[in-house]
């Protein structure tokens, strides 16, 4: 190949994008070089740092005799205070449920782009949502992912706009976000405990509650080190349950403000807190920035399942929490106009939620 041809930028047409970096990878299969809309200023090489060690903590645990329950319950409130994330094990959830939830993933994102098309949208309230980047209705440095999403719990609502091609897809996302729900309460239960709040307490301020599932696609990158293939984040929920198919690729930004990448353990779920889950506690508990980086050699899968408070409600801090810091640091907002706000940006970081702690400690 002449110098000329090395150093020329890759022309992808704002159409061929829109069918995703799937679609063009597969189109481009000698593509070497990253088109320049996906490059991202990004201050070092995303994928050299380190990895860090997060709490892993056994879950079963809570159904022990009181002493195993609360020793639990402590784990988890110091692994929300320190880190933000951790890995649960033990969680009941058979890993043959897991590996057949992927496998319909992967075989949804292989169906052709008209097929998965017929989901695309630039409403990012959409029930069911196909598409790539963050979000195509708007300029913005592209990101190497294309993503599926649909609302999980409360099932009555969506259940009959999911996908019915492959023809197995409903039924076993139904079962994985019906036993990834039962087990979010169950820790939402431990994480009231640990706040000294009653057991139920965050459960209740759930209402009906929203369950989000996120199922991102990463292929292969030529030039993995210039793009992400999604941005620095807060996810909008209380606590995300993350899984993926044997490929690293997710980073936390930690307290001390440095990037480590994060190993998930076959089997385990990682465990994340989102911005409701900050705001509820009034500061105590931090949501944890995010990010997927991508590589040269393999596709990356990551499923991403979020629980939050009923669209319709107000959001705001728990009261006892409010009482014992004096004034309450967030909100009230409705949670559907947050995460419209949040989801619509293409600057994420946790630029929304600082926004509302702006316009509160005005307020005060
Ligand atoms: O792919 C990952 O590891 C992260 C996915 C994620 O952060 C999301 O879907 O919100
Ligand atoms: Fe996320």
């Amino acid at each position: 190949m002449s110098e000329k041809e090395e150093t020329k930028d890759v022309d992808v047409s704002t159409i061929n994008l829109k069918k995703g970096v799937k679609n063009l990878v597969e189109t481009m299969p000698k593509l070497n070089k990253l088109p320049s809309d996906f490059i991202l200023p990004l201050e070092r090489n995303p994928l050299s740092v380190n990895y860090a060690q997060i709490p892993i903590i056994d879950i079963s645990g809570l159904n022990g005799a009181s002493e195993t329950r609360d020793s639990t319950i402590g784990a988890i409130a110091s692994a929300c205070r320190d880190w933000g994330i951790f890995t649960i094990t033990n969680h009941g959830i058979e890993e043959a449920l897991i590996e057949d939830m992927m496998e319909v993933v992967k075989e949804f994102f292989g169906l052709n782009w008209r097929a998965k098309m017929k989901y695309a949208s630039d409403d990012v309230m959409s029930p069911v949502r196909y598409g790539t980047s963050l979000n195509t209705s708007k300029k913005h440095n592209l990101h190497w992912r294309d993503f599926f999403r649909h609302y999980g719990h409360p099932f009555q609502d969506t259940f009959h706009l999911w996908p019915h091609n492959p023809p197995n897809y409903s039924n076993v996302a139904r079962e994985y976000l019906e036993r990834v729900w039962k087990m979010a309460m169950k820790i939402f239960e431990a994480i009231s405990e640990g706040l000294g709040l009653e057991k139920g307490y965050i459960e209740e301020c759930l209402g009906e509650g929203v369950q989000i599932l996120a199922a991102n696609y990463y292929p292969p990158c030529p030039e993995p080190h210039k793009t992400l293939g999604l941005a620095a984040h807060s996810d909008h929920g209380a606590l995300t349950f993350l899984t993926q198919n044997g490929v690293d690729g997710l980073q936390i930004k930690h307290i001390d403000q440095t990037w480590y990448a994060v190993h998930h353990v076959p089997g385990s779920f990682l465990v994340n807190i989102g911005d409701y889950l900050e705001i509820l506690s009034n500061g105590r508990y931090k949501s944890v920035e995010h990010r997927a980086t991508v590589n040269a050699q393999r596709t990356r899968i990551s499923i991403a399942v979020g629980h939050g408070p009923q669209l319709s409600s107000f959001i705001g801090p728990a009261s006892p929490l409010v009482a014992d810091n004096g004034s309450a640091q967030y909100g009230p907002i409705k949670y559907e106009d947050y995460i419209k706000i949040q989801q619509s940006s293409t600057v994420r970081g946790k630029t929304a939620l600082l926004a509302l702690k702006a316009q509160q400690s005005e307020l005060i």
